[in-house]
């Protein structure tokens, strides 16, 4: 999300030489530069002001730690300023009320309010545990409420029905009513966007806030639009009690302003991140991690609890079984270790989390990971089994058999065979012992263009 901040930052940290304390004109100088990268992030102005200011404060302040480079201690500053300009710790969703606790969503028009609305009944389904049902209280259009009940049915939660026609308030207490008699935990009711936070779309809401008394009242805005998100969701939340803000479409907004203004100019925190178009793409939005993805640190810690959720903890176990009682690695094993990078999500999601990786993305841009573990994928699946167990017998022939079944070349079935060996040797060295595991997973993770050559 933030690759072009990055990328600034990591410039104006090389530019701070020398040794021992920083000096005011090396803090000025930085300080401008990262002036000019955060209004081209598109960061609000007095945010921008604001964080400058306590940078340049804290930078020449005293509790500064001297065994570190200038870079190092201007790069601390940094992040402890983006962790507070962020919001500081990060706030998870209250349910803390009789059930079913209710959630209200709100947004613009094509905000990403429905997509949410079933990211976040999954997430609380699947990591809360939680029984949920959602309810759309869009009456203008049909299409709205049919969008609801389908994005339910691939999310596997309760979508309770609703009709053009009725009145939001009608539809949220009969909502509500049969939320309490199923005994479900969390009722999610999902609004009507508007192209504007005009008087009509605050009257309606305000009528549902208030029949509803809901626990969370959640404002989802599109970051694409910059620090206009910060102004509408401020807007908003002048008018309601906004309980927290999520932002969405992260995945395709390279500047981050909205990240970085929301909480200073609405006073209420990010709760959540959108991170792309399907069902699980949702993030808790933790400052700190943010702050630590923002000076090129990565995420390692998300990272690590991703992989750990989406990896399929019998398939890895039985393979690190088979490594241990030294049965070998063969293009199976190798196939399962693609199909779960798929699982993972984009490329792209797993690179913004790795130290560094917003310099990654920018190397790999012309390399489509995805595309490529998708004919890793259809090269092996057009083996015969036994050729998967044992891969020495893909001669010239099978070869050119195995090629034309996946309608690659043959000079790609080799760098598949030679990308699989590459990976065989890393398994072998790491069989065994805490590091073998991680290494194990890193190499599985990184698509077959990015493995190290032999
Ligand atoms: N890439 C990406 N796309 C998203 C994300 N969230 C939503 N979208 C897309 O944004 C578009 C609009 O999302 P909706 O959920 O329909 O938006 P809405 O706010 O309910 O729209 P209205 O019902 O018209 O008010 C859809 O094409 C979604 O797939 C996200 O985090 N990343």
């Amino acid at each position: 999300m933030f690759e072009n901040l990055t990328t600034r930052l990591s410039r104006v940290l090389d530019s701070i030489r020398g040794q021992g304390r920083l000096t005011e004109d090396q803090v000025n100088a930085a300080a401008r530069e990262l002036r000019m990268a955060l209004l081209e992030a598109d960061v609000a102005l007095p945010v921008v002001k604001e964080f400058i200011d306590k940078v340049k404060v804290r930078a020449l302040g005293a509790e500064i730690l001297q065994s570190l480079t200038p870079g190092q201690q201007f790069l601390k500053v940094v992040q402890q300023e983006l962790t507070e300009t962020l919001g500081g710790n990060a706030e998870p969703l209250n349910l803390r009320q009789q059930p079913p606790a209710i959630i209200l969503m709100a947004g613009l028009q094509g905000s990403g309010k429905t997509t949410s609305t079933g990211k976040l009944a999954l997430w609380l389904k699947e990591r809360e545990k939680k029984n949920v049902v959602v309810v759309s209280a869009d009456v203008y259009r049909p299409a709205a409420i049919e969008q609801l009940r389908i994005v339910a049915g691939n999310v596997g939660v309760e979508w309770f029905p609703s009709e053009v026609g009725q009145q939001p308030v009608a539809i949220a207490q009969a909502a509500l009513a049969h939320a309490k008699k199923q005994y479900a935990d969390v009722l999610i009711v999902d609004t009507a966007g508007r192209t504007t936070v005009d008087e009509a779309m605050m009257k309606e809401i305000a009528e549902l806030h208030a029949a509803l008394n809901p626990v969370e009242t959640l404002f989802v805005v599109d970051s694409m639009t910059g620090q206009d998100a910060a102004k509408t969701a401020k807007a908003f939340g002048d008018a309601l009690p906004l309980t927290g803000v999520i932002l969405t479409k992260v995945d395709g907004d390279s500047r981050g302003g909205a990240a970085l203004s929301v909480r200073q100019v609405t006073g209420r925190p990010i709760k959540f991140l959108g991170v792309g178009e399907k069902s699980d793409r949702l993030e808790i939005f933790h400052p700190d991690r943010i702050a630590n993805r923002i000076i090129g640190q990565g995420d390692v810690l998300g990272l690590i609890e991703e992989t750990a959720r989406k990896v399929d903890h019998e398939k890895a176990q039985k393979l690190a079984e088979k490594l241990k009682k030294n049965k070998g690695f063969d293009l199976a094993d190798f196939r399962e270790q693609m199909l779960q990078m798929q699982n993972m999500g984009s490329m792209q999601s797993i690179l913004e989390k790795l130290p560094g990786g917003a310099q990654m993305q920018e190397q790999i841009k012309s390399v489509d990971a995805e595309k490529q573990i998708r004919r890793t994928v259809a090269i092996i699946n057009s083996m015969t089994p036994q050729e998967r167990r044992f891969p020495d017998l893909i001669k010239a022939s099978r070869k050119r058999r195995i090629a034309a079944g996946a309608g690659v070349e043959v000079q790609q079935v080799n760098q598949l065979l030679r990308q699989y060996e590459t990976t065989k040797d890393m398994m072998k060295k790491f069989a065994g012992g805490g590091m073998a595991k991680m290494m194990r997973s890193l190499a599985g993770r990184l698509p077959p263009g990015m493995m190290p050559r032999r």
